[in-house]
């Protein structure tokens, strides 16, 4: 029996991945792609935005939400009956595209395909790691050299890079093909650093290939063919050896702002949240009084970008809600407040 090839779509918070996935589903040439996308909170704003492009190569249906957080905590509850159920279809998916959240290690959702029930039906086909060449371009998985060095006379024992850096070194070392996304963003002689820098990062042989909002062809992308669950123990993680890993570095919340009089005092109390409060991702919709359409808000480090998607539906409320992630030890409730919302239950 032939298996059914899955794409797992690794990436730092904010890297392109969703963008990617909507060109990928609009350009997928009459093949029929079923989607698992695993995020944070309960927003469901990356299925949504993939649900907006109303193509029919994907239909909702195939589009399957994980808002656990991530997906490589859960694998055994939540991704391998997901899994089950998507092969028993009566006519099952031609290919598979699994989006992780971007503070999820690719490595444990590689081995679920391991698993008796999974190993004869599916086969991971490549692991494709985005990354965001203006977040790269700014230092940001860089560990701060001073803070480092500080922590280490305080502590001479210490020997760990930054949470930040760690998962990104593990999604690079996963990958079968590195995107630097964002190309666009950064200009050419930059672009040629950060490109040499990936490499000490990646496994020898896999390529990198610049792209801008995910515009690739798919057929360079799907067809790898790299049945990677054979081989992924050869492929490096921070958290080898680990039974068990957490994600206590990070912290993520929702916060419910209801109907907005108007989007620009939450935007310029955004850009302070951000810099203040260090935040790495906030993203949402928005609902502005007299605005049939919403307004769809994303932020990735300290650029913010917003722009009206489309109306809101009768059957949907029309609210505001936020997801916030930071590292961990972020003051909920200044956040909060500094956004015009209540306080948030820890
Ligand atoms: N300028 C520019 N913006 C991009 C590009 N790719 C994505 N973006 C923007 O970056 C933001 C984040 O993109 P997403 O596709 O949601 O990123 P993601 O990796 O799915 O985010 P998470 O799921 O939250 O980790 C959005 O505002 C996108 O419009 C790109 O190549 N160039």
């Amino acid at each position: 029996m032939n298996k059914i090839p899955a794409t797992v779509i690794t990436g730092f918070l904010g890297a392109g991945k969703t963008t990617l996935i909507r060109h990928l589903i609009e350009n997928a040439g009459g093949r029929r792609i079923a989607l698992v996308i695993n995020e944070f909170g309960d927003v469901g704003v990356d299925g949504a935005l993939v649900k907006g492009c109303g193509d029919e190569a994907c239909p909702d249906d195939d589009i399957i939400e994980l808002a656990n957080g991530c997906i490589c905590c859960t694998v055994a509850d939540d991704f391998l009956p997901t899994m089950q159920r998507l092969l028993d279809r009566p006519v099952p998916p031609d290919h598979i595209i699994i989006e992780t959240s971007g503070l999820a290690l690719p490595k444990p959702l590689v081995k679920a395909f391991q698993w008796p029930g999974i190993r004869t039906r599916a086969t991971v086909d490549g692991v494709v790691a985005l990354v965001d060449a203006d977040a790269l371009a700014a230092g940001r998985f860089a560990h701060d050299e001073a803070a480092l060095a500080a922590a280490r006379a305080a502590d001479p024992t210490l020997d760990h890079d930054s949470p930040i850096e760690e998962l990104f070194e593990d999604q690079l070392a996963c990958a079968d093909l590195v995107l630097l996304n964002k190309a666009d963003l950064v200009d050419a002689a930059r672009l040629e650093e950060v490109e040499d820098g990936l490499r000490q990062e990646i496994r020898s042989g896999v390529s990198i290939v610049r792209t801008s909002m995910g515009r690739i062809d798919p057929a360079a992308l799907l067809g790898i063919d790299a049945a990677v669950e054979d081989q992924i123990d050869g492929r490096p993680s921070h958290h080898d050896g680990e039974e068990d890993h957490d994600h206590d570095d990070f912290d993520s919340f929702v916060l419910d702002l209801g109907e907005l009089d108007s989007a620009e005092p939450l935007l310029a109390a955004l850009n302070r949240a951000i810099a203040e409060h260090d935040l790495l991702r906030v993203k949402g919709f928005l609902a502005v009084r007299g605005r049939p359409a919403r307004l769809v808000l994303q932020s990735v480090g300290p650029r913010v970008q917003h722009h009206y998607d489309r109306a809101w539906q009768p059957d949907e409320q029309r609210a505001s809600r936020l997801v916030i992630i930071g590292q961990s030890g972020l003051d909920r409730n200044a956040i909060a407040a500094m956004l015009g919302a209540g306080p948030v239950p820890a």
